[in-house]
């Protein structure tokens, strides 16, 4: 897809990250995750990202986000898959690489390793990864790459295919600068963790869609929020926020990396192979599991 065309496709409707399926000795199961990802494109999402952030791209190699987008490609059909890509410049391109090579439709540009980096030098490692590439790429707002609305108006200006921002600060204040600097030249998406919990308030900010991890087990139930959402259809939020996300977000709370590993373990629990979670995450305790399986239950009723 070209850059323009991915950024309006993503503007249409909810996305969600697929989990990466692990065997039991952590080497990919791409046959679990071409199921799984098949099956999610039987609920109306605007696109896939395939290796993101719940895809525990920090756990893998860029010719592994090579073959998990080209698996995610084989399996979506006519759903488009934006691939990760991130770390240092020449580790992002390289990455970027793999994932044009492997077919993606788009680049999720996630932030660079460790180092905090003033605002010239997170301009020239985007601008740098941008011209790289002929992908539509969207900049991800977090942790230690946080641009500001400048940067990011500077970035507009510079890097034709830089279709969208995503956010995962939560700072309004700041992604409101960007919406009323940049107005229509990019697509916005909100990507807090658990972003339901925060849909409603960003909406009103102009980041009108968003990434779902919960969609991953729960896609019907993620789609009836983002439909109210759209609607200003508050009762059924709050009906769905009390059944399901405020108790959600209480268990993902109990363990850092749990936004993560929660999302497999529901995954396991409707009955998909995705395998544990890489180090330097780990997999819910079985009391935990039992929660969030009573959680389901109630989701489906
Ligand atoms: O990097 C990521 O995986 C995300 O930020 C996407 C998630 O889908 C997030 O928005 C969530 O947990 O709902």
């Amino acid at each position: 897809m070209s850059p323009d065309e991915i950024k309006s496709r993503i503007g249409s409707g909810l996305l969600s990250f697929p989990v990466t399926h692990f065997n039991d000795d952590f080497s990919l199961n791409l046959k679990s995750y071409r199921e799984h990802v098949a099956w999610l494109s039987g609920f109306g999402a605007a696109a896939l990202f395939a290796a993101g952030g719940t895809g525990e791209f920090f756990s893998l190699s860029p010719e592994e986000v090579g073959k998990v987008t080209r698996a995610a490609k084989e399996a979506s059909g006519d759903v488009p898959i934006i691939a990760g890509c991130g770390y240092g410049t020449e580790l992002a391109k390289e990455t970027a690489r793999h994932a044009e090579a492997a077919g993606a439709d788009g680049l999720l540009l996630l932030p660079h390793y460790l180092m905090e980096a003033p605002q010239e030098g997170i301009y020239r490692h985007v601008k740098a990864v941008c011209e790289s590439t002929g992908l539509g790429v969207i900049i991800y707002n977090r942790a230690n790459s946080v641009a500001n609305a400048e940067t990011v108006a500077r970035l507009a200006d510079a890097c034709p295919n830089l279709i969208g921002f995503k956010d995962g600060t939560g700072k309004v204040d700041l992604v409101r600068h960007v919406t009323a600097k940049l107005g229509d030249r990019l697509t916005y998406i909100g990507g807090m963790p658990t972003h339901e919990l925060f849909a409603e308030g960003f909406n009103g900010v102009g980041v009108t869609t968003y990434s779902s991890a919960v969609f991953n087990f729960v896609p019907k139930l993620a789609q009836r929020f983002y439909k109210a959402m759209r609607a200003s259809d508050r009762a059924t939020m709050d009906e769905i926020l009390h059944r399901f996300f405020f108790p959600f977000a209480v268990l993902r709370d109990r363990e850092q990396g749990y936004p993560v590993s929660i999302i497999k373990a529901g995954v396991d629990l409707i009955g998909r192979t995705p395998g544990p979670v890489r180090p330097p995450l780990t997999d819910l305790k079985p009391q935990e599991r039992e929660t969030l399986r009573e959680l389901i239950e109630k989701a489906a009723a």
